[in-house]
């Protein structure tokens, strides 16, 4: 396919997943099924036009005066992509799967409108509603901030320590550009790429079956890490998920203490099993019924809870959850969060710590969630994260955002990984 018939493409996933509101995956996968015809390159240039529009769909809409799905493609490769109007028409000239020409209110509009004069959160990509909890996040600087949510993200990876070091597995992964992450110790990033550029498929690699590394975003890695369990630790993984933090902490403990991983979710908690046998991993024990935790009450070292959230951190990934969220998902989340924290808190012994992690940068679940349990739990407080980051992380590495020195909150712009927040709550001895 020429780049004529990826825009066109690219234009009915987009109008698919606005007409029926579904998630941008599915819309892909459906069209690809549908055009069996066209290639992975093919495919893999629809998904990043049909993926950076959505980052910056707003933005788009407002220099297009248009919000059509046309319009949104057009910008993409106008604004993104780096071709002029003049170049677009040349090169889909005679090309019959093009899609209709800009129009001339569309050109005008393009050439003339400038970013500055939009609406402020037009100009961040965000909705409109969650501006007032971005300034609240990040003050003066949260256009910027909300501005680096709406970039491309980069494929990064965590070698496993029990099997492989970093040395050998960046040679392993030579081909696909693989480089040491700047922060994460055991962290390895394969940059963005542009335009129809497609990332590597890593996980087909000899060095990924053998278990050598893991997929995981470095700001994934670096609050597992912020939770400094040590070999011999007793810790509760208390919403394991898939395991992406219960693997990274086994790791970090050398295969030595207990990690115990627990989910609600016995689906999401599946594919632990499968992980946890690749990365050699020795001593984790998986519970998929709160039952199973009666024996570990008040006795861990450490509680992490990695609370279901809106996920507004990870926005450059699925864009398209920007667009749906709504002030009542806020609302849910953050219930949830509250009782995650209280059946969680209940594991910690006397001493021990209770971690509190989100991917979101939203103060309603982060800093206020914090500071609202231990208001209401008193023989829990905050401890400063702030030092346990300057102890592992080199001086050099970009530095996290922080409240006094208490909490951590990573972002695209100031820590170039998805957002996250870490808390660490001392239980009183
Ligand atoms: C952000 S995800 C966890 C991701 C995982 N830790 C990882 O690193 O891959 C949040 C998880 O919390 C689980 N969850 C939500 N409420 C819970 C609760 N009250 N108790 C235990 N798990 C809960 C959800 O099922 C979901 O899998």
């Amino acid at each position: 396919m020429r780049l004529g018939g990826r825009l066109a493409g690219a234009i009915e996933v987009l109008d698919d997943i606005e007409a029926r509101r579904r998630p941008v995956a599915d819309a892909l996968k459906d069209w690809g099924l549908a055009h069996r015809f066209a290639g992975s390159g093919d495919r893999a240039a629809i998904g990043n036009i049909v993926y950076d529009a959505l980052r910056m769909k707003l933005s788009h809409a407002w220099l297009m005066d248009d919000d059509s799905a046309a319009a949104l493609g057009w910008a993409v490769l106008i604004r993104q992509w780096g071709y002029s109007p003049e170049r677009l028409a040349s090169e889909f000239d005679g090309d019959n799967f093009a899609p209709a020409p800009l129009t001339d209110a569309q050109i005008a509009a393009i050439t003339s409108r400038r970013l500055e004069d939009a609406p402020l959160h037009v100009q961040g990509d965000i909705p409109e509603w969650i501006q007032a909890s971005f300034e609240t996040a990040f003050g003066d600087n949260w256009i910027e901030e909300a501005r680096a949510l709406a970039g491309r993200p980069t494929l990064d990876l965590r070698v496993n320590t029990l099997k492989a070091n970093r040395d050998k597995v960046l040679k392993a992964l030579d081909r696909a550009g693989a480089q040491a992450a700047r922060i994460a110790r055991f962290g390895m990033r394969v940059a963005a790429g542009e335009g129809a550029s497609r990332l590597p498929n890593v996980t087909a690699e000899l060095s990924f079956q053998k278990g050598w590394f893991e997929v995981q975003d470095e700001g994934s890695q670096i609050v597992a890490d912020l939770v400094d369990a040590r070999e011999g630790d007793q810790v509760l993984d208390f919403c394991a998920g898939g395991g992406g933090k219960t693997l990274a902490m086994a790791a970090a403990m050398h295969n030595k203490g207990q990690v115990h991983a627990y989910d609600a979710d016995r689906k999401r908690l599946a594919p632990i099993i499968e992980r946890l046998k690749r990365a050699g991993t020795h001593n984790v024990q998986v519970h998929d019924s709160a039952k199973g935790l009666a024996a570990i009450k008040g006795k861990l070292d450490h509680v992490l809870v990695d609370a279901p959230c809106t996920g507004t951190g990870t926005w450059r990934r699925r864009p398209d959850t920007k667009w749906r969220l709504t002030a009542r998902n806020l609302q849910e989340r953050v219930s949830q969060q509250q009782e995650a924290l209280t059946e969680a808190s209940a594991y910690v012994r006397p001493g021990g710590e209770l971690l509190y992690v989100t991917c979101s940068l939203l103060p309603e679940e982060n800093d206020a969630q914090a500071s609202a349990f231990c208001a209401a739990n008193p023989e829990f407080s905050i401890a400063p994260a702030l030092e346990t980051w300057d102890k592992l992380f080199a001086k050099d590495a970009p530095r996290p955002l922080s409240q006094n020195g208490l909490t951590v909150t990573l972002s695209p712009a100031s820590t170039d990984t998805d957002g996250f927040f870490f808390c660490r709550m001392r239980r009183k001895g």
